[in-house]
């Protein structure tokens, strides 16, 4: 579906926007409670990649298609790994058999498990032959995606004396393999992570007092708030429940990097407020995103709605999520008509313009640009806040629902005017 989104302003003091549980928390909450049924989870996210995964965790069937979701794909197949007796296939959508899924096929495989690939090598669908892992020590390579190492960490209390594992190269994506640690920490597994080293303490379990776990709402969902808040005039302010100072998501680094952009957060009670303050002072924002690569986009499309340059770089791990980023973004920034140069790790905008008040008048003529998506919910959302610069339109807008199903409504609440 294209949305057409008609140049807006933030209507004065937006009722509360009330954002999804994290899907990252979400889908490691949902491995544990299949390995532990006893475990209670609030706040499940509603995203399509959080749906897919509980439907996989219940199915009884032998093909499992997780679609988009890349966290269920990698978490599963760990899982599936480790069921005993089952025979499954799992597949996804076409980007997800380009997806690459090697490291973590060749270490679940070292460790005795018995996957082999259907289609092209180092990619799903994959064929899994359920078996109980019989070793406990593995090695492998840290700078492709963490999701491989949190697949292994999620079944490693399962596994008759835990795990230990050796990172090799430089950990990319970090706070999500913290974020696994600490959750296997609340429901009283024994993990350690030392330099490279990570160890998991078989738990076999839940201790009888174990209480329900609360998912936080996503702080990557919240990243297009901030952008819209820095790209309105001083004195806007959105409030989004239910945040947390003590996040254990990485995206939450968002307070402080919005602060350059002029945004302040102030945390209340389960709830975060956004207030542009001042104007951004900067000319070029520099940000280094390798543990935190969902919220380039956000920060890319912030910088060019303010005219300013940005040089983010760590962003090796965008070239193979939903698509590669990198590309779509200079592609469709490019559409815009801003300078952007991209290397296999690092973006970098000009400072532009084309939204200063000379340029104003120019930027509402018709229904403005086609955005494409490209599949990927991160590009419709990073490109949203423009529209309170100009008139523009969102290709395949339904994208969104992969990790945030209400985004077009939460932006009509705010004050956004859209139509089909
Ligand atoms: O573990 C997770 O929940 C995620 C880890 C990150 O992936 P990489 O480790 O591949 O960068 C992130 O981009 C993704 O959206 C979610
Ligand atoms: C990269 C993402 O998700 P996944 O890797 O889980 O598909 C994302 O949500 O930005």
């Amino acid at each position: 579906m294209l949305l057409a989104l008609h140049k807006s302003t933030i209507v004065e003091n937006p009722p509360k926007i009330v954002i999804t549980g994290s899907k990252s928390e979400s889908n490691r909450l949902l491995l544990l409670q299949a390995l532990y049924p006893e475990l209670q989870i609030l706040n499940v996210s509603n995203s399509d990649d959080s749906e897919v995964m509980q439907k996989a965790l219940k199915s009884t069937s032998n093909l499992i298609d997780i679609s988009h979701a890349g966290t269920a794909m990698r978490f599963l197949t760990a899982f599936f790994a480790t069921q005993e007796g089952r025979e499954i296939t799992i597949t996804g959508s076409d980007r997800m058999k380009e997806r690459p899924i090697q490291v973590l096929v060749e270490a679940l495989n070292a460790l005795g498990a018995d996957i082999s690939y259907l289609e092209t090598e180092g990619c799903p669908p994959l064929k899994i032959n359920g078996k109980l892992l019989s070793k406990e020590h593995v090695s492998l390579k840290a700078n492709v995606s963490s999701q491989y190492i949190s697949a292994l960490l999620l079944i490693a209390p399962k596994l008759k004396n835990g795990l230990e594992l050796t990172l090799e190269g430089e950990i990319t994506s970090v706070p999500y393999i913290n974020m696994t640690l600490d959750l296997l920490d609340q429901i009283g597994v024994k993990t350690s992570f030392e330099n490279n080293k990570i160890n998991i303490s078989p738990l076999e379990t839940l201790n009888a007092h174990q209480q329900p776990l609360t998912v936080e709402s996503d702080w990557s969902s919240a990243s297009y708030f901030y952008s819209i808040v820095a790209l309105s005039p001083v004195g806007t302010e959105i409030t989004l429940s239910s945040y947390k100072k003590d996040s254990l998501q990485g995206d939450s680094v968002l307070s402080e990097i919005y602060t350059d952009f002029g945004v302040e957060t102030k945390f209340g009670e389960n709830a975060i407020t956004l207030l542009k303050k001042a104007e951004c002072q900067l000319k070029t924002i520099t940000c280094e995103l390798k543990n935190a690569p969902d919220i380039a986009q956000t920060i890319a499309v912030t910088s060019f709605g303010l005219g300013i340059g940005c040089f983010l770089t760590g962003l090796h791990t965008l070239k193979i999520k939903e698509t590669d980023r990198l590309v779509a973004l200079k592609t469709e920034l490019e559409k815009l008509g801003a300078q952007v140069s991209i290397t296999e790790n690092s973006l970098s905008l000009e400072p532009n313009q084309l939204f200063s008040s000379e340029a104003k008048a120019q930027s509402n003529k018709g229904l403005g640009e086609v955005i494409a998506t490209y599949h990927d919910h991160r590009m419709a959302m990073a490109f949203a806040p423009l529209g309170l610069k100009t008139n523009l339109q969102i290709e395949d807008a339904m994208v969104v629902s992969k990790s945030y199903p209400t985004f077009w409504d939460d932006l009509k609440t705010v004050g956004f005017k859209i139509t089909k």
